[in-house]
């Protein structure tokens, strides 16, 4: 699925003879419309009817289309009150963490782009972008390296080609991927190279006297060697849905630590037999890495409050409706 939109999705059928389910980006793929009923679902392969996201992959029966079993789903804090999480990638297999080196990396940015990978079900990979404009850049590969521990790191430059080679490497079997990072890390830059030429025009507006219609950009770009990147306008705010889980995930070797600790439930504070504090004194662990780690946690527990919120607020209205209904139906029995 190429594209999501209010009422239709746009689905990439491969050209003729290329090899089904691959997507060629030199022979132009078919592409076509399948409307959503009116909830905004496709009907699914498997379960309950879906919100598609770009990166879904559908079953064609006839004129008929299920969206298939997702292997990840990168999601963004729902707005509205019905949708707790809004999925706006799906099927990704790598999620590429861009950070520039230049201004200086933020280690708690990259460990809350971590989390948001880990939640996702696809494998992070970082990269360290502008090499070219610093003389560290070993130096931040590590410390990278000591906040992503089991990640990839690998340090690119747009402007020399180093270092493509190696992220070429690091993406080997990817076959779905999405760039997150912050404004002007160089993500765009970083496809444009990936890609050998520029496929990130994107949002272009038009005018044609009737009102603006963006033009119809796609949100799915087929790379050369058979790679799909997936750059939807949601990513670009994608905020952070935590889990618990996924910041152990990040956390690999403070949650190590908390398995060490004498008491279960150790707050990590003043009780004796503390792994973390003891990580701490030694220099071990880092304050900036401890604080962060109670930052994001903190973060996840609200989160799952306040679905947990939302979730009571929408058995409220159901019971409301079906009492209603109910009272209703008393009162229609009473009158026969
Ligand atoms: N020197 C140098 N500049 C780079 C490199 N990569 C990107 N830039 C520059 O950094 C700026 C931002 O790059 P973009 O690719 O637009 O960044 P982005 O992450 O896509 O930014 P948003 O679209 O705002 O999210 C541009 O002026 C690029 O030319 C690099 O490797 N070296
Ligand atoms: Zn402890």
């Amino acid at each position: 699925m190429s594209r999501v939109d209010r009422g239709s999705v746009q689905v990439l059928l491969p050209a003729d003879g290329t090899e089904p389910g691959t997507l060629d980006p030199r022979a132009e793929p078919v592409e076509l419309t399948v409307p959503t009923d009116r909830a905004g679902t496709l009907p699914a392969v498997v379960g309950d009817p879906v919100h598609p996201a770009v990166g879904d992959r559908v079953v064609i029966d006839g004129d008929r289309v299920f969206v298939a079993p997702r292997t990840s789903e990168l999601s963004r804090d729902g707005s509205d009150r019905t949708s707790l999480e809004q999925v706006i990638a799906a099927n990704v297999d790598v999620v590429v963490i861009v950070e520039h080196l230049e201004p200086t990396p933020s280690l708690g940015r990259l460990e809350r782009m971590l989390t948001i990978a880990w939640r996702s079900g696809a494998i992070p990979l970082v990269v360290l972008t502008k090499s070219d404009l610093v003389s560290d850049t070993e130096h931040w590969v590590g410390e990278a390296e000591a906040v992503a521990p089991g990640v990839g790191v690998v340090a690119v430059s747009a402007s020399t080609g180093a270092g493509l080679d190696d992220l070429d490497t690091a993406l080997a079997g990817a076959q779905t991927l999405v760039l997150i990072g912050p404004s002007g890390a160089g993500k765009s830059t970083l496809v444009n190279a990936l890609s050998g030429s520029d496929v990130m025009i994107t949002g272009a507006v038009r005018g044609d006297g009737r009102g603006m219609h963006t033009t119809t950009h796609r949100q799915l770009v087929p790379l050369p060697g058979g790679r799909l990147l997936i750059d939807t306008p949601g990513l670009r705010s994608v905020g952070i849905v935590a889990t618990e889980e996924a910041v152990a995930a990040t956390f690999e070797d403070i949650e190590a630590l908390v398995a060490l600790c004498r008491f279960n439930d150790c707050a990590h504070e003043q009780e004796p037999g503390c792994a973390v504090v003891a990580a701490l004194d030694a220099g071990e662990l880092s304050e900036r890495r401890f604080t962060s780690w109670r930052k994001l946690q903190r973060e996840a527990r609200r989160q799952a409050a306040r679905a947990d919120q939302r979730v009571a607020a929408e058995q409220r209205r159901q019971w409301r409706t079906r009492e209603r209904s109910s009272r209703e139906a008393a009162r229609q029995r009473a009158r026969r």
